[in-house]
């Protein structure tokens, strides 16, 4: 019988949360051998966000700077040997396919058996496959994912191979933004797919929109919208040759990538954490309905204090504070200490190209734009706020410096009321230095 393994704390999935919260632990001294991360990668905690920007296009891939988990530009970098120094134990490779949380016990795919005193869910989340919608040849070899970075060095090899050949990207989000951006960087010939009407609908407006697709537009890349893939045609090898669109029209294809969302990995727990809104619910320390079971990062369901209501959040940001805050608590409740409710304010970024835009707080409401969106301008720089009942509660900037980042960020905290959205269509970023 597999030997048993026995740990104070046991973070399960090894993602950007769980490398947060090891960082968490340290700095609130726990003691070597207390602490154990299991993961079914085969790599320590990364910047999973890395993995669609600078990390696809570098040739030594080890030498992106700040890939292993590192708090920021100049934060300290995780490297395995960090874990090994601090007396963290790194369990990779290693799926966890049964917890039972009464018993406080989990088994591996091999049979080994972990016990904890407190746990923190940190699975994270799964790409949506075609297949899962029985989309005809959505198996072929052809066909690429990116969630984690064995996807990232398949997806990256292929457009080495197929340079000069035809992509297909199918899905209109940031990931397939950003991966359009790369294949185009490899000399590849890009067409986008999407059914909706506009690209990032969850976040752009239409306005948003249209400069990022004429800009992308301007680069080469053709875009296709108000459809999606229905089927593919494969050739004796397994591999696509051609996209079926729904309406009707083909396109030929020498790779095919897919981005169309994905969801919270919470099976292990199902039927005994309390859920809501697809996640795991918990409370603004990210302690679920479970005693001694937290849960962090793109899994949990947890009180959103700006705007009163419970939200999952899939933005490295949160996975990184929700891991610190979990950690906080549980030091706190240990040391019979309390510490403040999770107060968090949403922000979302993207780069591709030469471009890069950030975004704070909540995209509900009336829209104005602010700035220079023409795609052909040499250094466009333009925004948008979103106001909901005579207050701002959402800003977004393309191309901003870090202080004009910064200062749409307080916008989107303060929620400053406005009179008249001509105001904040004329001053744009200057109405934002002011709050
Ligand atoms: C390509 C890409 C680009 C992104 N870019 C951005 C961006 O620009 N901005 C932004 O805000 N967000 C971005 N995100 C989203 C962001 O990376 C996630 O929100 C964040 O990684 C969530 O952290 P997490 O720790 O909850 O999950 P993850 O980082 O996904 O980690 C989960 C880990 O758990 C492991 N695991 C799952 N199940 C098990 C199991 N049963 N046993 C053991 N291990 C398990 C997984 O293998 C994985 O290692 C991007 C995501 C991707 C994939």
């Amino acid at each position: 019988m597999a030997e048993e393994k026995s740990f104070k704390y046991v973070i399960v999935g090894g993602g950007v949360a769980a490398g947060y919260a090891a960082r968490e632990f340290f700095k609130q001294g726990v003691k070597p051998g207390e602490l154990a991360i299991i993961s079914k990668e085969q790599v320590p905690p990364y910047e999973r966000p890395a993995l669609s920007k600078g990390y696809i296009h570098l040739d030594n891939k080890a030498t992106l700077p700040g890939f292993y988990v590192c708090a920021g530009s100049g934060g300290e970098r995780q490297f395995p040997m960090w874990y090994k120094e601090k007396g963290i134990e790194l369990i990779l490779g290693t799926e966890i396919v049964k917890a039972d949380l009464a018993a406080k016990t989990l088994v591996s795919g091999t049979g080994q058996v972990f016990k904890y005193q407190t746990l923190l869910a940190a699975t994270g989340s799964s790409v949506i496959r075609l297949s899962d919608f029985g989309v005809p040849g959505a198996d072929a070899k052809n066909i690429f994912y990116l969630r984690e970075l064995e996807d990232a060095d398949h997806l990256a090899y292929a457009m080495e191979v197929k340079a000069k050949g035809k992509a297909v990207v199918v899905g209109g989000g940031y990931i397939g933004l950003e991966l359009s951006a790369a294949l185009k960087a490899n000399n590849l010939d890009v067409t986008m797919v999407y059914p909706e009407p506009w690209c990032m609908p969850r976040l752009f407006t239409a306005g948003i929109a249209s400069f990022y697709e004429g800009y992308y537009a301007n680069k080469g890349i053709n875009i296709v919208k108000g459809t999606v893939a229905s089927g593919f045609s494969t050739n004796s090898n397994g591999e696509v040759t051609e996209v079926k669109l729904k309406d009707g029209r083909t396109l030929e294809a020498d790779i095919v990538i897919v981005g169309v969302g994905g969801r919270p990995i919470i099976s292990l727990f199902k039927g005994q954490v309390e859920e809501e809104k697809g996640g795991l619910k918990t409370d603004a320390f990210f302690k679920t309905s479970v005693p001694d079971v937290y849960a962090i990062g793109d899994v949990a369901t947890f009180p959103m204090k700006l705007y009163n209501d419970m939200r999952r959040v899939e933005h490295v940001d949160h996975a990184r504070k929700s891991a610190e805050q979990a950690v906080k608590a549980i030091k706190a409740a240990e040391e019979g200490n309390s510490i403040s409710e999770y107060d968090y304010l949403p922000y979302f970024y993207s780069r591709a190209f030469d471009l890069s835009w950030q975004f704070y707080g909540d995209n509900v409401g009336e829209t104005v734009m602010f700035g220079d969106n023409d795609p052909k301008s040499p250094k466009p720089k333009f925004g948008s706020y979103w106001i909901k009942e005579g207050k701002v509660v959402g800003a977004f900037v393309e191309g901003g410096t870090p202080e004009e980042n910064q200062a749409i960020a307080k916008v989107a905290r303060a929620q400053p009321s406005v009179e008249s959205l001509d105001v904040l269509a004329k001053e744009g970023l200057s109405f934002a230095t002011k709050i």
